[in-house]
């Protein structure tokens, strides 16, 4: 952001609150509250630890907002997901999010003013236009109608030949939906060559399988993608993307489906990227597309910063040692969207970041425990060790298995979760610290989708339709542990705090006030 240089950074001292406290901050992902029922994996698993949490303290127990305006997306209706809760819970502050952020763009045509449309622009007489991204309405990642907007402005202004590559979803909507995604595309692009553009889809393939990997955690996953995308080689060949997801999806789910291309009458790929051809990812977000990027030598990412002065940087300035980890596929979530999207320490000789290897090749209902009682473990020590005075934790397991839809696989998950939770906060007895305990966006705690009277739907084979997506439900956040001060109780004056008010309310633990222009703080300290 270049702006560090003017910011103090000193942080004035809380008026009762003590320092030197360790402070264990834990995000179960994906762990909401919801009704308890029985496509409520949190509720039908045993979770001893979270479940006492809520019960043996009520003072230090609440729910707070994880998901639409609370995290800055467009609208009330939009599900939190884990880019825009790791920034809020980092930041302190609501920044209006990448979503929002394109729609304006389109909206105000500021995006076609851009030095990015300028560059893109100049493959127009000559080259072809590549999109490359999500195709659904998810809204984590992307969304189809940004596409569509996009599609329609790019042509108006002179691209002549459109090659998008999809990227079939079922992640962050229905498993199922890609088919009709794929359909509304198709018709858009026919009405493109009616205007006389040349444009097309050229090749595709499931989110988890092809392309949006991240966190480096599966290079392969990329290079399926490069293949399909930059070589116009794929083991599945077809003259048109709907027939070939819906062939494909006989073998797997629309996350999963294998890398295709699209070919003419001789067997050619319609749309391989050459030298001097333009590529445009259009999902806004940029953890699963960052691989990509590189593979296509873009470097700097880093330029994209927008979130300035986050907690973890503050802490940093006034002395806090920080250790943060998780497991490859969601490292990034407690380091580079806590801090803001950015990456690395902030000062080496006061962080640092331990990332376990994933698993890899399998889908996590295989191996729902994770790596959550390795991250306990390291966590645990890093709290022993008393070389840090804040140790912060992504556990994945509710939503990492949540994701699959696999319920039983969840239930197993969850319990997983818990148990990693008590080793830390087991830890934080030892030193006598603080523990808080919340979540990042619902997920496990929903299984399936319902009515607006909270019934579960059925499609119209009779069977149950699994909700593989995150949800709108509030996350819980519970405080406790010997060093926390007598008297420090939650508020009873913010009923719509959200992620955002975590980081002032961390500051707080570690004997701090946040800058005034964070969301209030959760807590309180009264006299007894
Ligand atoms: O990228 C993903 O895995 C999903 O789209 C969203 O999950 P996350 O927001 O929890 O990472
Ligand atoms: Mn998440
Ligand atoms: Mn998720």
């Amino acid at each position: 952001m270049g702006s560090s240089g003017q910011v103090s950074w000193k942080l004035e001292d809380h008026p009762s609150l003590p320092k030197g406290k360790t402070i264990a901050l834990i995000v179960l992902d994906g762990w909401g509250e919801y009704k308890p029922d029985e496509y409520n994996c949190i509720h039908v698993a045993q979770t001893p630890t979270m479940d006492s949490l809520k019960q043996d303290a009520p003072e230090k127990w609440r729910l707070i907002r994880a998901h639409g305006k609370a995290v800055g997306l467009p609208t009330e209706d939009d599900m939190g997901n884990s880019e825009v809760g790791h920034n809020a819970l980092g930041a302190g502050r609501i920044f209006a999010q990448g979503a929002k952020l394109v729609d304006l763009a389109l909206a105000s045509g500021k995006i076609y003013e851009g030095e990015g449309f300028k560059y893109i622009s100049e493959c127009f007489e000559k080259g072809t236009l590549h999109l490359i991204g999500l195709l659904s309405d998810g809204g984590v990642h992307s969304r189809l109608d940004q596409v569509q907007l996009l599609l329609k402005g790019a042509s108006e202004r002179g691209a002549k030949r459109i090659r998008v590559h999809i990227l079939t979803d079922g992640r962050d909507v229905l498993d199922g939906s890609s088919v009709g995604f794929v359909e509304t595309l198709e018709n858009d692009l026919a009405k493109l060559r009616e205007n006389g553009v040349d444009a097309r889809i050229a090749s595709g393939g499931g989110r988890m399988y092809v392309t949006m990997d991240r966190y480096e955690n599966d290079w392969d996953v990329v290079k399926r993608g490069w293949d399909a995308q930059v070589l116009g080689e794929a083991p599945h060949k077809f003259t048109n993307a709907v027939e070939a997801v819906k062939k494909l999806r006989e073998s797997a789910n629309d996350q999963y489906l294998a890398p295709f291309v699209i070919v003419d009458e001789n067997e050619k790929a319609v749309g391989p990227i050459l030298d001097g051809d333009a590529v445009v990812t259009f999902n806004f977000r940029a953890d699963r597309m960052v691989m990509l990027a590189k593979a296509l030598e873009y470097q700097d990412f880093d330029k994209f910063d927008r979130i300035d002065r986050t907690s973890g940087e503050y802490l940093v300035h006034n002395g806090v040692r920080t250790f943060a980890c998780s497991e490859t596929v969601k490292f990034g979530h407690v380091t580079f969207f806590w801090n803001g999207n950015r990456s690395g320490c902030f000062n080496p000789e006061m962080e640092e970041y331990v990332e376990i290897p994933s698993d890899v090749g399998i889908t996590f209902n295989v191996q729902p425990k994770m790596k959550a009682l390795e991250i306990g473990e390291k966590a645990r020590d890093a709290i022993l060790s008393r070389k840090f005075d804040q140790v912060r934790v992504n556990i994945p397991n509710g939503d990492m298995v949540g994701h699959t839809g696999d319920i039983q696989a969840t239930v197993v998950a969850c319990k997983a979760a818990d148990e990693a939770v008590k080793m830390i906060i087991d830890a934080i007895e030892q030193v006598g610290g603080i523990y808080v305990v919340t979540a990042d966006h619902g997920n496990a705690e929903d299984m399936v989708k319902r009515n607006k009277s909270g019934q579960p739907l059925h499609d119209k084979n009779g069977n149950l339709q699994i909700l593989t997506s995150h949800t709108c439900q509030p996350v819980p956040i519970a405080i406790g542990g010997p060093g926390l001060a007598a008297g420090v109780r939650f508020r009873n004056d913010v009923p719509d705090g959200g992620l955002a008010n975590v980081a002032a309310t961390v500051m707080n633990l570690h004997g701090y006030v946040a800058p005034s222009d964070y969301e209030p703080t959760l807590i309180e300290a009264v006299n007894n």
